[in-house]
């Protein structure tokens, strides 16, 4: 039978780095966020139901989703945020299972889902044990500031939106340590792997 690892974190704390590693064990990964670009695309049941709820201005001339002005507003409003959840993470789930099923059919021996809101979302029951990227607060707000040239109030606003990454760390399974190097990340993740069997 398949070990089915939850991988999860806070926005910026290292899930897509840790995530990036599994390639080195030869386990697949699902990636909750690109399936949630996906089922978003033009054409998609679930776009026309943003459009409808968020109205025009969210849309570019191409026809896709403005992600940055629709982020800018579900981050500052949590009702907003909730209303866009709603359209979007009953078909992430769908085609997360439907993805995790084939990959245990076709005859891999583990799979990682990567799911940044694995805990609000009560989604732990998709996977048999879970992994949380760690940081400190102040890391990942120094890091998230850098990487998307957010202000720090922005980036406060998003770290906000979720559970506090201290506190997915008391819920999982195994918790890696990033506040170091991605080498360290790398080592704990060997032993993590290795301790349930699934390592080079
Ligand atoms: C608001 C959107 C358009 C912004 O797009 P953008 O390309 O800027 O960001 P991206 O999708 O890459 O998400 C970056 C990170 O933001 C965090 N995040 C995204 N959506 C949410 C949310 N609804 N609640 C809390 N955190 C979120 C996650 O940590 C994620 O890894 C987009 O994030 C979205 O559609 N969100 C709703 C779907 C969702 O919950 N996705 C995350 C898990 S399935
Ligand atoms: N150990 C590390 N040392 C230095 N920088 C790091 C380390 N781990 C991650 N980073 C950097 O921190 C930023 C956030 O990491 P990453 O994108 O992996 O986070 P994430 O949890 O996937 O974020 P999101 O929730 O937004 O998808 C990136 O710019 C990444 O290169």
């Amino acid at each position: 039978m398949a070990l089915v690892i939850g991988l999860t974190g806070s926005i910026a704390s290292g899930k897509s780095t840790v995530s990036f590693m599994f390639n080195d064990f030869q386990i697949p990964v699902i990636d909750a966020d690109k399936i949630s670009r996906d089922v978003v695309e033009p054409g998609e049941a679930a776009y026309e139901r943003i459009v409808a709820a968020f109205g025009e201005a969210i849309v570019r001339e191409d026809k896709t989703l403005d992600r940055k002005k629709l982020g800018s507003i579900i981050f500052a409003e949590e009702e907003k945020r909730l209303a866009l959840n709603h359209i979007v993470h009953p078909e992430v789930r769908k085609q997360m299972m439907k993805q995790r099923d084939a990959l245990i059919a076709a005859g891999v021996r583990c799979v990682v889902l990567d799911i940044p809101l694995l805990f609000e979302s009560k989604l732990t029951a998709l996977v048999d044990k879970t992994i949380v990227v760690y940081v400190d607060e102040a890391v990942q707000l120094q890091r998230l500031m850098e990487r998307d040239g957010f202000t720090e109030q922005a980036a406060k606003q998003r770290i906000a939106s979720q559970l506090p990454v201290k506190e997915k760390a008391k819920l999982a399974d195994a918790v890696i340590n990033n506040n170091g190097s991605k080498q360290e990340s790398y080592e704990q993740l060997e032993q993590i792997l290795s301790d349930w069997q699934v390592g080079k």
